[in-house]
């Protein structure tokens, strides 16, 4: 009744912002969606599991509401120490954000991953839960129906209830939209938390690497499934340019685990190695808006993923 006396909902309602993440196992779909929320690229996908690996945020600008999406690796059985630092960072992620959206792909039944974090979430009392159906165009409207069932049951299994099951298609853009209708009533009344235009708060340099290992990642994913991490080492604008034409020197290293990976990585005589700088020079370039030279070098730190020195130095 509140409601008939108010001039119109869009000028009364308060503004709202805060932070979501998007749960659910590797290749669920989580950066895609991400990246059709916030209409640009910032999270890293592949079609291959556990790429993402850094947190990263990107942000929808509304009217009415702001929306952080905080992007989290996917939550899995920790086989290193690198496995067991990416599980903590998914736990405390999920205590920290106003909403949880667990992404369920619509093309696969529900499976012992779903349910290990289903059960994981139950835990998190507070937090409002979104089950998300994601790749629905995969799939007939039928299909998609059942999967909402399965999705409910599994929650009332575990003795909570969805604030919301939602359908989406974020390669089709189908429901995408609804969804940030359906999450920015959840988030608590507050002014915008970042400034118009920001996307991501993850330092550029962050983003750059994670867009070199994606280039150095094509084609050799099954040879080096998670052995690659990179780090820019500066990026400094070159001296004595022109005011227009700049250019933005690069210096990142592509560190593997063993000196019999170096080959896979560079090619013969290099080719490979310059494909991945020219590629991923092509992406930085368009996120930065700026020419770039890009100098990447090949290292090799033994057995980085389960020695928390190399580690903490690759930014884990
Ligand atoms: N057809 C279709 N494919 C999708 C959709 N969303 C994601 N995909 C594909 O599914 C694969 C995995 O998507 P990602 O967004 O990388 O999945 P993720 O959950 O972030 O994966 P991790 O980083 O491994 O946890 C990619 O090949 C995407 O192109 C969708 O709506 N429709």
């Amino acid at each position: 009744m509140a409601r008939m006396s108010d001039r119109s909902p869009e000028s009364t309602a308060p503004h709202r912002a805060g932070f979501a993440c998007f749960v659910g196992r590797p290749n669920a779909g989580k950066s895609t969606l991400t990246n059709a929320l916030v209409g640009t690229k910032v999270a890293i996908t592949s079609n291959r599991p556990q790429t993402t690996r850094h947190t990263v945020r990107g942000i929808v600008h509304r009217p009415d509401a702001q929306l952080v999406l905080v992007d989290t690796p996917g939550l899995h059985k920790p086989r290193t120490l690198l496995g067991e630092r990416l599980n903590d960072v998914v736990r405390t992620t999920w205590a920290e954000v106003d909403v949880i959206g667990f992404c369920l792909p619509a093309d696969q039944k529900l499976g012992p991953g779903d349910k290990f974090i289903a059960k994981e979430l139950a835990g998190i009392k507070k937090t409002p839960k979104i089950a998300i159906i994601t790749k629905t165009d995969l799939v007939e409207s039928k299909a998609v129906g059942e999967q909402l069932i399965a999705v409910h049951r599994l929650a009332e299994e575990l003795g909570f209830e969805w604030a919301e099951i939602v359908p989406v298609s974020a390669v089709g853009d189908s429901q995408v939209q609804l969804l940030a209708d359906l999450i920015a009533p959840l988030l608590p009344e507050s002014p915008p938390l970042y400034p118009e235009g920001d996307l991501t708060d993850e330092p550029e340099m962050v983003m750059v690497a994670e867009l070199i290992r994606e280039a150095a990642l094509e084609g050799v994913r099954d040879e080096l499934p998670h052995s690659i991490a990179v780090v820019v080492e500066e990026m400094i604008p070159r001296e004595n340019r022109p005011a227009d034409r700049p250019l933005l020197d690069i210096h990142a290293n592509v560190y593997i685990e063993r000196p019999s990976q170096k080959g896979i990585i560079i090619g013969p005589k290099g080719s490979r190695l310059k494909e991945v700088g020219m590629k991923s020079r092509k992406h930085i370039e368009a996120l930065l808006g700026t020419p770039v030279f890009l100098d990447l070098h090949v290292k090799v730190a033994k057995d980085w993923q389960r020695d928390p020195k190399q580690l903490r130095k690759l930014g884990f």
